[in-house]
């Protein structure tokens, strides 16, 4: 079917029966003059990230801006947090798929954080369905009848909070005055003219996760959508919350200023790990004493994570914000009893590492982990919705503590192999629509598979990728491994005959062993989808 679109925008996408309801003419109205006004920022800013990456491939190292001292030495605190964010707890999260939206508002989380983002491939129908699942579930209506079940909310929910795309993705199949829109933009404009003014009514209100920035001047050009939008929209100024995931290395150096920049806005910061890692690996990826162990060795007891992750906490705390822990990848395990005990131990320790730290909530990746996070934070919180008021004034995180990368052994064969197996796995379940699969018993979506990809990329290229017996990784080495790892992904995969996967191994080699490092692998793979 064919919509009107505002002057200057195109739609080269199918617009299937429904789409329409979301692709109203308001809604449309918005993206428009959102990215009329905005585009050109992003792009300087996308632009300014290459830059900055050129500097650090040539050995340059970041650290605290002089030019900011005043703001982290300033004595300000974010504006305070809505009733319905202030007890954050357990945050569980998912794609923006139907089901699981009515699961994860149902599974007895404070909060529930629906991604359009990293567990989600971006094709127009997820994006498009996406908009109409939150919708129905902002105004109580969502319902599904599937494989048997009916599904629909209970009376009480998590409060939602939305993650849109990061700055660097475009939604390529909309177009405003000949170029294409950013994704970030599309899924914010559309979710706001939908849902904002039925969330406030409902005594919540529009509340955003922001992905992916590197600077604070990415956090300023968000508040400035948030003023513009809210202006366009007859809200009051500050009614947007948005939580910033501090997941690159060089926002880690610029909380106080991210904060500062969103106080009106602001819901607080959360360390998003895995991102936060590939951002490490990508950032000194030329560097050739940067070199991190095996995947599964990097842990957020490592002494950069854990500097990253007490720095979050005590930054939030002095400015009144809320400091939300990320996601430990473990989830339930079926048929095995042993190892669900071992990966359940796992997640109790990680939110039990949180809470006590002072961290007023977690996230988790599966319904089957809500009470038991819960427990955790409920041991050290009691009935306390959070704990902002505890002061880590103790904390003391220098430069030269994010910046060190340890563990840098063991690398092994099975540790190569496992990140190639993992890359493909992930590569061709994203082609094939699903950007969030359980591997290894693990929870895998697209910033775990970064670590896996760019992990490899590096191990060729740095000398110090040599495995503990001794051979050096090469690129002959990953491209025997690539059709025996894709052989053993076929046989387990959902659809393994799907060819998503023979194209998944074909795009990992040649991202792993092509000399130019692809800055996301979601790029690449958004032009064949
Ligand atoms: C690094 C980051 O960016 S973290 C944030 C992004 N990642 C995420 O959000 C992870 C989301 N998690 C998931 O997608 C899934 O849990 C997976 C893919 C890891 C595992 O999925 P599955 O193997 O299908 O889980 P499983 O079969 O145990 O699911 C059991 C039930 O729980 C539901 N479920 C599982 N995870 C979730 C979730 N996160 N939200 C809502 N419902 C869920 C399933 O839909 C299923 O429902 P049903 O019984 O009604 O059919
Ligand atoms: O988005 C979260 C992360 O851990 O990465």
């Amino acid at each position: 079917m064919t919509i009107g679109t505002p002057s200057g925008m195109e739609i080269k996408a199918d617009i299937k029966p429904g789409y329409e309801q979301v692709l109203t003419p308001e809604a449309l109205d918005l993206v428009a003059k959102l990215s009329r006004e905005f585009e050109p920022r992003r792009q300087q800013l996308l632009a300014a990230r290459v830059e900055r990456a050129k500097r650090l491939d040539a050995g340059e190292r970041p650290d605290f801006l002089p030019e900011t001292a005043h703001i982290r030495a300033g004595d300000w605190k974010i504006a305070p947090i809505p009733k319905a964010l202030e007890c954050r707890r357990v945050e569980i999260t998912g794609p923006v798929e139907r089901k699981m939206v009515i699961n994860a508002l149902n599974s007895g989380a404070d909060s529930y954080m629906t991604d359009f983002e990293d567990s989600n491939t971006p094709n127009w129908d997820n994006q498009i369905t996406g908009q109409l699942n939150m919708r129905d579930a902002v105004r109580g209506t969502i319902a599904l009848e599937q494989g048997g079940k009916s599904y629909k909310l209970n009376d009480k929910v998590a409060t939602l909070v939305v993650r849109p795309r990061g700055w660097h993705l475009d939604e390529k199949h909309v177009l405003v005055d000949g170029k294409r829109v950013s994704g970030g933009i599309f899924d914010f404009a559309l979710f706001m003219v939908h849902n904002a003014k039925e969330q406030l009514a409902r005594g919540a209100g529009p509340y955003f996760y922001l992905p992916k920035m590197e600077s604070h001047l990415e956090a300023r050009l968000w508040n400035d959508i948030f003023v513009f939008t809210q202006r366009e929209l007859g809200l009051p100024q500050g009614t947007i919350k948005a939580t910033v995931l501090i997941e690159t290395i060089l926002a880690a150096f610029e909380m106080d200023e991210i904060l500062y920049e969103l106080r009106e806005h602001s819901a607080g910061l959360n360390a998003g790990r895995w991102d936060y890692i590939f951002s490490c690996i990508k950032k000194f990826k030329l560097d050739k004493d940067f070199c991190l162990a095996d995947r599964p060795k990097v842990t957020m007891t490592a002494p950069f994570m854990r500097a990253y992750a007490l720095l979050l906490l005590k930054t939030c705390h002095k400015r009144g914000a809320p400091a939300i822990g990320g996601m430990s990848a473990l989830i339930p395990i079926k048929n095995d009893p042993a190892k669900n005990e071992v990966a359940m131990g796992g997640v109790r320790a990680d939110k039990s590492r949180d809470a006590t730290d002072g961290y007023d909530g977690g996230w988790v990746a599966h319904p089957g982990l809500v009470e038991l996070a819960m427990t955790e934070f409920k041991k050290v919180l009691g009935d306390r919705p959070n704990q902002i008021d505890k002061q880590r004034e103790d904390v003391q995180v220098s430069a030269k503590d994010l910046l060190d990368f340890r563990p840098e052994a063991p690398i092994t064969e099975e540790g190569l192999r496992y990140n190639i197996n993992v890359g493909i796995h992930y590569l061709g379940a994203w082609l094939a629509g699903n950007g969030c699969v359980p591997i290894h018993n693990l929870m895998e979506d697209a910033a775990t598979a970064e670590i896996s990809r760019s992990q490899v990329w590096q191990w060729i290229r740095t000398p110090k990728g040599v495995l503990e017996d001794g051979r050096k990784v090469t690129a002959d080495m990953v491209r025997a491994m690539i059709p025996e790892e894709l052989a053993k992904v076929k046989a387990v995969a959902a659809n393994g005959d799907n060819p998503s996967y023979v194209r998944a191994a074909e795009i990992f080699e040649q991202m792993s062993t092509s000399e130019n490092f692809a800055e996301f692998l979601t790029l690449p793979l958004y032009e064949e989808i």
